[in-house]
């Protein structure tokens, strides 16, 4: 579960002020779509909830945690166990293969590859692209490349899921494949929260929050 309470955000000072007191909680074993014209602050909203920008004002709260005022090092613990994050491009490390791609983010978290393996292998097989596990990202499509990125955020089961655009570069089919993989994640416990300007993702969501 991941709460914001009277949120607001600048870029700099004296720059368009964001969110408007934003009050919400992103529910566990939920999917929410959050949508809005371009230049709301969708992206920045991820940004925010996945620690990554610090508020101007107001409180965000991750599991009955307050986050937004703690240490640099806490915050990127925080992130690394509790957090999964897909970036709007996908930006895979060019000089790993796809499998290694995925499960950098387990043993950044502590875990050990001989643990984590089969589980790498799941996602990149629920995800339809297993079949590139030794490949490395040059030798993918971008769409695929996206995948790998959901896979990469689902590694560790995080509690919170931020999604910046993950099926802008798919087709329907595999923007099924990826909402079905979220949904599932959703169904084992965690606030899954998608940034999209597509109707039919927002279909498959259980609320929205329109910015
Ligand atoms: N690093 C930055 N520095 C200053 N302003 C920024 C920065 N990043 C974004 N902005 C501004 O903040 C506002 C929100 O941007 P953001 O990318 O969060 O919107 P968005 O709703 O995700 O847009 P889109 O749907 O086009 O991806 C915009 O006015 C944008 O120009």
């Amino acid at each position: 579960m991941i709460t914001v309470v009277d949120l607001r955000f600048n870029y700099r000072r004296g720059s368009e002020e964001l969110f408007d007191g934003l009050t919400h909680t992103f529910a566990t074993s939920s999917v929410t779509a959050l949508t809005g014209p371009s230049g709301c602050g969708k992206s920045t909203l991820l940004y925010l909830l996945g620690l990554m920008l610090q508020p101007t004002s107001g409180t965000i709260i991750v599991n009955d945690t307050r986050v937004d005022q703690l240490p640099d090092a806490r915050r990127a613990e925080l992130r690394a166990k509790h957090l999964g994050f897909v970036f709007q491009d996908a930006v895979l490390d060019p000089a790993r293969t796809i499998l290694d791609s995925v499960i950098e983010p387990a043993l950044y978290a502590g875990a050990r590859r001989r643990d984590i393996l089969e589980h790498a292998k799941e996602l990149l097989m629920a995800l339809g692209v297993e079949k590139r596990a030794d490949h490395r990202p040059g030798e993918i499509s971008g769409g695929q490349a996206q995948r790998v990125a959901v896979a990469r955020a689902l590694i560790n089961t995080p509690s919170v899921i931020l999604a910046d655009e993950p099926t802008g570069n798919l087709d329907r089919d595999n923007t099924s494949v990826v909402l079905t993989t979220l949904r599932r994640a959703a169904h084992l416990g965690a606030a899954v929260i998608i940034a999209t300007h597509d109707d039919s993702v927002v279909q498959h969501c259980d609320q929205q929050v329109a910015l």
